[in-house]
């Protein structure tokens, strides 16, 4: 694994293959995200996406190949707790919020986590870091909610205050998986329009299955098969590619 690499990629990902008991989940995977760019990642079931992001996030170990952040930091020798520290956040499929606190006391959670609980757990919050979390509360359409408790928002809320939750740990790259699934369509539009937001600052990566979210965020796309990478370009191009057709979109 060669952590010398001259690239501008923040995440660079190259010749990366995971088995599983012999069986394939990623051949020599191959993908660059440069700094502020959103990329969508699509492919069928079994194709890699969530080992791709469980390789990113240091719980599985490549067996080959080069996971580089920022062009320096080798991803692949990393545990899982110093990856998030250098800044690399994933959102999981399901919210995992704290239901009986109010929003706003997850999004402290959040921040009390990223400043280490020993020293910090019963200090106050900054002046700078309320207003963030102000920032954080418009940008996941929580401001008006703010005091209510967590566990009285609909689903779509939920993924929100995680993501928002995210933000407070101010990641340089965001890892976002399915964040659709079980949304209206109202809120599905509006998690476009949130990841957009994010992106003003923020690289991110998003795995999903539902075409028209990923018509709605509008970045190129990569489509992951068996393994590695099928085709990449925009949503356009990639749905006229005849093996996309085939392996996905025609099912
Ligand atoms: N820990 C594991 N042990 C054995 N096989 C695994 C393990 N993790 C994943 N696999 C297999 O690797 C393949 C790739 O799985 P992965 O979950 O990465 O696909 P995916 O593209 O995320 O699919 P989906 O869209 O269904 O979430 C699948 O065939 C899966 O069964």
């Amino acid at each position: 694994m060669n952590a010398t690499v001259e690239t501008t990629a923040i995440l660079y990902v190259d010749g990366v293959s995971v088995s599983f008991d012999g069986f394939r989940a990623l051949n020599g995977l191959s993908l660059f995200i440069e700094p502020g760019e959103m990329r969508a990642i699509i492919g069928p079931n079994g194709a890699g996406k969530t080992t791709m992001m469980d390789v990113v996030t240091g719980k599985t170990k490549p067996d080959t190949g080069t996971v580089l952040f920022g062009g320096r930091h080798d991803l692949s020798r990393m545990d899982e707790a110093s990856i998030a520290d250098l800044g690399i956040g994933r959102k999981f499929q399901r919210p995992t919020v704290f239901e009986m606190h109010t929003v706003w006391d997850n999004l402290v959670l959040a921040v009390k986590q990223r400043r280490g609980v020993f020293t910090t757990l019963f200090a106050r919050l900054t002046g700078a870091e309320r207003d963030r979390l102000d920032e954080i509360l418009a940008i996941t359409r929580l401001t008006e909610l703010r005091d209510r408790s967590a566990g009285t928002l609909s689903h779509g809320q939920k993924q929100w205050l995680e993501i928002g939750m995210l933000l407070a740990q101010e990641p340089a790259l965001l890892l976002v998986d399915e964040p659709v699934a079980g949304m209206t369509d109202a809120e599905t539009e509006q998690t476009a329009e949130l990841l957009r937001d994010i992106n003003r600052t923020r690289s991110v990566v998003v795995v999903e299955h539902d075409m028209s979210f990923v018509r709605a965020l509008g970045v190129r796309v990569t489509v992951l098969h068996e393994g590695s990478v099928l085709a990449e370009g925009s949503l356009d191009a990639v749905s006229a590619n005849e093996r996309v057709v085939e392996v996905y979109l025609g099912r």
